[in-house]
C-alpha cells in the first residue's frame, strides 16, 4: 500500500524565528512538577536539562535556567560507589546522563561540583576488550555510548584514561558499505549514529578513517521536496535529523551539499506560535528536544553563520552575539 512519504507545508506556517515563544517555552517547561510531559520524562530529566540549558544559550538567555539548582540536582545524581551519574535523583547510572551532566557542568564552568575523578573512573569502566563502551551495568552495546565516552572525557581533558585506538576500531568495525554507520557492526547506517561515529573519529582525530565522499552522498540523499531531512531512507522528515546529518555534513566539510533554503522553511515550520518550541514535524506537539536541535540549526542556517558548526561548538553555543544584534534577534 502507498504510505505517505513526505510532508506538505502549509502557507500559514511560521516564516521567522520566534525566539521569545522558545524563551518562554523553555523557561515555563518544568515548573509544574504535576504536568504530565515532564513526570513522564523524569528518566530523561539530566538530558532534558542539558537540551533546555543550551537551547537557551543558543538564544542567549540562559540566564533564565535555575543555575544553582540545577548543578545541586547534578551532584545529588552522582553515584558516589561508581561515579556515574544518573538521570534523576535514586536513578541508576547511565553513559547518556554522565555526559549530559558534564555537558551542563562545562557550560557552568562548575566541573568542580562533582567528582570529576569519579566520572573519569566510570567512563572507562565501560569500556570493552573490543574496544566499544557499555551504555550502564546492564552490558548494552551502541556507538552511541563510544561518542558519549569520548565527548565527556573530551571535555574532562581525560581521554588518556582509555584505548583510542580500541576505541577507534570498533566504531570502524561498524562503518558500512554506504559509507554510514549503524549502532553496532553490521547495522544498518541511521542518520544519528553517523553522527555519534563521526564526532567520535573527529575527538580521536581520525576523520582520515572516513569514506567522506560515499557518506556526505548518503547524508545529503537525507534531504526531501519539503526539505526535511529524514534519518534513513524511505522515512518521513523529522527536525533533529537536520541536526545530526547538517552537523555530521559539517563536521565533512561538505555542509554546501544540502539545500539550505528549502530545509530553512522546514526548520520553521516545525515551530509551534502557540505553545512556543520545535516538534518533529509541524504540527505535532513540541518538546525540548526538537527545540534545542530545530534552534542549533535554525540559527546557524538562517543567520547564515560562517563558522564551521561543530558538535562541540553547539554544546558550548558559543553564539556570535553581534550577529544575532545584526539580525535584531536579540529578545
Ligand atoms: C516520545 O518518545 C520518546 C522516545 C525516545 C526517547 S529517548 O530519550 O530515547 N530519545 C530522546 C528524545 C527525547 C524526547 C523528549 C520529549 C520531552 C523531552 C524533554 O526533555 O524530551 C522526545 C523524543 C526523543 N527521541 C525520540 C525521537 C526523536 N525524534 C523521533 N523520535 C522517535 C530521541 C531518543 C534517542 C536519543 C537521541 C539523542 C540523545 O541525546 C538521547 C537519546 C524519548 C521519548
Ligand atoms: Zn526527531
Amino acid at each position: 500500500a502507498f504510505t505517505k512519504k513526505d510532508v506538505t507545508l502549509s502557507e500559514d506556517r511560521p516564516k521567522t524565528l520566534l525566539l521569545q515563544k522558545h524563551s518562554d517555552y523553555l523557561a515555563s517547561y518544568g515548573l509544574n512538577k504535576d504536568d504530565y510531559e515532564y513526570c513522564m520524562t523524569e528518566y530523561l530529566r539530566m538530558s532534558g536539562i542539558y537540551w533546555s540549558l543550551t537551547a537557551m544559550e543558543i538564544m542567549n538567555e540562559s540566564s533564565r535556567m535555575p543555575k544553582e539548582e540545577i548543578i545541586e540536582f547534578i551532584s545529588s545524581c552522582q553515584d558516589k560507589e561508581s561515579g556515574g551519574i544518573s538521570a534523576s535523583i535514586g536513578h541508576d547510572p547511565h553513559m547518556l546522563y554522565t555526559l549530559s551532566a558534564i555537558q551542563v557542568l562545562s557550560m557552568y564552568d562548575r566541573v568542580d561540583a562533582i567528582d570529576a575523578e569519579g566520572v573519569v573512573r566510570y567512563v572507562a569502566s565501560m569500556q570493552q576488550e573490543d574496544g566499544s563502551f557499555f551504555g550502564d551495568q546492564w552490558g548494552e552495546v551502541d556507538t552511541r555510548f563510544s561518542f558519549c565516552a569520548v565527548m565527556c572525557l573530551s571535555l574532562l581533558h581525560r581521554l588518556d584514561a582509555i584505548n583510542i585506538n580500541k576505541a577507534v576500531d570498533f566504531v570502524l568495525s561498524c562503518m558500512n558499505f554506504d559509507g554510514g554507520f549503524g549502532s553496532k557492526p553490521g547495522s544498518e547506517s541511521h542518520a544519528g549514529l553517523i553522527y555519534c561515529c563521526v564526532g567520535t573519529l573527529s575527538i580521536c582525530k581520525r576523520m582520515d578513517a572516513l569514506h567522506a565522499d560515499e557518506l556526505a552522498w548518503w547524508l545529503c540523499e537525507r534531504q526531501l521536496p519539503s526539505g526535511g531531512l529524514n534519518g534513513r531512507p524511505e522515512k518521513l522528515p523529522d527536525l533533529c535529523y537536520s541536526w545530526w546529518v547538517m552537523s555530521s555534513l559539517s563536521m565533512l566539510n561538505r555542509i554546501h551539499w544540502v539545500d539550505k533554503k528549502n530545509l530553512e522553511q522546514f526548520i520553521l515550520a516545525c515551530q509551534d506560535p502557540e505553545t512556543g518550541g520545535f516538534s518533529d514535524r509541524p504540527g505535532d506537539i513540541t518538546d525540548p528536544f526538537h527545540t534545542l536541535f530545530g534552534l542549533a540549526v535554525g540559527v546557524n542556517l538562517f543567520l547564515c553563520f560562517t563558522r564551521v558548526f561543530y558538535y562541540s561548538d553547539v554544546f558550548f553555543a558559543n553564539v556570535n552575539r553581534n550577529l544575532l544584534q545584526e539580525y535584531d534577534y536579540i529578545i
